[in-house]
């Protein structure tokens, strides 16, 4: 999936440092919003050079097959937890191409663990990669790769802003 001209990125003098949580986007963002009905409330953590860190507890309104994690929902989690860490570029970006490989079942009730990590950049693109694991980092339960197209903010929702949905907290600002 990684282009021939794969470039190596910088991580922003300014990103959040080690540690420390990568601010969210928005509060009623479904990956990680604090305020949205409908979540993953996912906290990305910033870890040392180009990579991120995350934990998602496997709630009951998340099963798919009995007993087990819905496939879309650790493709969500993947999603926010890769996309946000274009942020230590200082980069804000949307999802143009996401993979997984799912390799176990993921329970109800388990914690899955995301580490994250970009690979490179070609102009706009941002390419990253993912795994999840249950606590033994040896035994992944699935890996990801997804590429991110970075945007002008005001530009690439300027269509949609009338349509967005506010947090009770924000006056309808
Ligand atoms: C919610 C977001 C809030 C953001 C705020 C702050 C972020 C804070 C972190 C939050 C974390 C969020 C995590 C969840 C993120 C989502 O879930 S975002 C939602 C899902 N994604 C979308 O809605 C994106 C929909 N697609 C699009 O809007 C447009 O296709 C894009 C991606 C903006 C690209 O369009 P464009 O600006 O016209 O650019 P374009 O010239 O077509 O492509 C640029 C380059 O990317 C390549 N490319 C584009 N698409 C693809 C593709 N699918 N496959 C391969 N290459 C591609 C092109 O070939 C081109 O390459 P080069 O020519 O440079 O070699």
């Amino acid at each position: 999936m990684l282009p021939a001209d794969i470039e190596p990125v910088i991580r922003d003098p300014k990103a959040t440092p080690p540690g420390h949580r990568i601010d969210l986007h928005h509060s009623m963002c479904f990956g990680c919003g604090s305020e949205a009905p409908v979540g993953l409330r996912i906290e990305v953590i910033a870890g040392e050079g180009l990579t991120v860190t995350a934990a998602m507890k496997v709630e009951d309104w998340m099963q798919g097959g009995p007993g087990v994690i819905h496939g879309g929902v650790l493709s969500a989690a993947f999603d926010e937890v890769m996309g946000t860490s274009p942020l230590l570029l200082r980069k804000p970006v949307v999802t143009g191409h996401l993979e997984i490989d799912y390799a176990k079942p993921i329970p109800l009730g388990s914690t899955v663990h995301f580490t994250g990590e970009i690979l490179g950049g070609v102009r706009r693109k941002v390419y990253t990669r993912c795994v999840a694991h249950l606590g033994d980092p040896a035994n992944p339960v699935a890996a990801a790769h997804a590429l991110f197209i970075a945007i002008d903010l005001e530009k690439h929702f300027s269509g949609y802003r009338e349509r967005a949905v506010h947090s009770q907290h924000q006056n309808g600002a």
